[in-house]
């Protein structure tokens, strides 16, 4: 078989398992429809001058098989105030979702309603009814634009869109939350209507890096208006890729994607190309093994610190996480021990940082002061030490002392000498710490990290 017809085989086979059924598509039809209905006789009865509108992968027809969150957004009219926005558009989406299955508030930039209803998740966001870039207000203003624009061009390749999504979420590159700082759904719609196929996606990642600039709607051709800042190249000089987002002219759509994840994408198209397997869309789970088997292997040591957390979101704990494993690492390094790589992450119900370090203790001399040299416990003391010395009539000795690191980090975190993120600096003040050793529930993740198993580029 040749290769192309090798990496056709694969698609087709994996097609299979993440584009909808004709069942879930009429099942995610019906549901539409009925949100839309229900939708609309709320904004009725409360005298509301408000669209509603589908955005997100369901309105685009880009979600993967059984993966089809709603996001149905209320479109308030230009002129509404922002106060009255935040407070009208939560009131109706509570309204709306009183007549779901259950829900409740979330917050974002707005605070908006999450419902469930038949089974299925229902974000009632709160927006703008723009009709272009220079009417966007908030964050969430351009989805609405976004959707019409894909729609607009996609041209029947939404199966494109569903490969290149199912590809970055295998190779653990798919999200653009800012924990994970990759491809967005709205960047893998773009890519391939740049490039035309998920193949020619895959094809183009060296191509993609070089250009550096994709501009699918032409903003640097065209004459600028005052208004119309473009995304400013000099400061995001160091993103792998700036995308001028088609209806904004103004917002890069890669802005959150980082090296490493395009690195990941970079180095597992190649792989791909050469030796196409289903395994990159569907890994395998993971690799396990023995933290401990790795620690003496490596002959490094794991300090770990693991602590309660309150309600916190993801996407506020995990940044606060990072922040504080980087503290970590500089202020250990400053004490003379030296951090090979971190982990950070949340396992039930408690965070966790985890410290890869090159020992396990510090040894420190001490200058000891000891008796006067011409009585008995002088005599002692001369016998006893290495080194000694006369300061006048008092002898002096120096002294190994050994400090472990679980010492070094309590002291630290006394002196307040570490960084710590804001919101979760008190919890890694309670934190316990463990060294060499983590809880059960933490011995997987352990291995992973150590064995850079969570990062790897390459099988092996
Ligand atoms: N970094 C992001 C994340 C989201 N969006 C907007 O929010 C919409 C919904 O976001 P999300 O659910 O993350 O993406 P989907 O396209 O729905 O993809 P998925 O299948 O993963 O849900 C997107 O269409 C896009 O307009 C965006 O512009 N930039
Ligand atoms: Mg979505």
């Amino acid at each position: 078989m040749s290769l192309d017809d090798a990496i056709e085989t694969v698609l087709q086979k994996v097609l299979r398992r993440i584009r909808p059924t004709e069942e879930e598509r009429a099942f995610v039809e019906g549901l539409m429809r009925e949100l839309e209905e229900i939708a609309r006789e709320t904004i009725e009865d409360l005298g509301l001058d408000v669209k509603p509108y589908f955005v997100g992968s369901l309105a685009k027809d880009t979600y993967l098989a059984g993966d089809h969150d709603v996001d149905l957004f209320l479109a308030f009219p230009l002129d509404t105030p922002l106060e009255e926005l935040r407070e009208e558009g939560l009131r109706l989406g509570k309204a709306i979702a009183e007549r779901l299955d259950s829900h409740e508030v979330a917050y974002a930039e707005h605070p908006y309603v999450r419902a469930t209803y038949r089974g299925v998740k229902v974000d009632l966001v709160p927006c703008y009814d723009v009709e272009s870039w220079r009417d966007v207000r908030t964050a969430v203003d351009r989805s609405i634009l976004h959707t019409k624009w894909v729609n607009e061009h996609l041209n029947g390749r939404n199966d494109d869109v569903r490969l290149l999504k199912r590809f970055l979420k295998g190779i653990n590159a798919y999200g653009s939350e800012v924990y994970v700082r990759g491809f967005s759904g709205y960047l893998a719609e773009i890519l391939v209507i740049k490039y035309g196929s998920f193949l020619k996606v895959l094809e183009n990642s060296d191509f993609i890096l070089r250009q550096k600039v994709i501009d699918p709607a032409g903003w640097l051709r065209r004459e600028p208006e005052p208004a119309m800042k473009t995304v400013k190249r000099e400061t995001e000089e160091d993103k792998p890729l700036i995308v001028i987002d088609p209806v904004d002219p103004r917002r890069n759509v890669a802005a959150n994607l980082s090296w490493e994840k395009y690195g990941r994408f970079y180095f597992k198209a190649h792989q791909f190309l050469e030796n196409p397997s289903e395994e990159f869309f569907f890994p395998e789970t993971r690799k396990s093994g023995s933290y401990l088997a790795e620690l003496r292997r490596k002959g490094t040591h794991l300090v770990t610190l693991v602590f309660k957390v309150q309600e916190l979101v993801d996407d506020l704990l995990l940044p606060q996480l990072e922040r504080s494993a980087r503290g970590f690492e500089r202020a250990l390094s400053r004490e003379g021990f030296n951090v090979l790589g971190w982990n950070v992450g949340r396992s039930s119900g408690k965070a966790f940082i985890m410290l890869e370090v090159d020992r396990r203790e510090r040894e420190r001399v001490k200058i000891k002061p000891g008796p006067e040299f011409f009585t008995e416990r002088g005599w002692d003391f001369y016998r006893k030490n290495g080194k000694v010395w006369l300061i006048g009539k008092r002898l002096y000795a120096e002294k190994r002392v050994k400090e472990s690191i679980l010492e070094v980090i309590e002291e630290l975190l006394k002196k307040n000498a570490v960084a710590l993120g804001k919101g979760i600096r008190e919890n890694v003040k309670r934190a316990e710490i463990v060294l060499d050793y983590v809880p059960k529930e933490l011995e997987d993740e352990a291995y992973l990290f150590l064995a850079r198993e969570k990062w790897s580029l390459k099988e092996q």
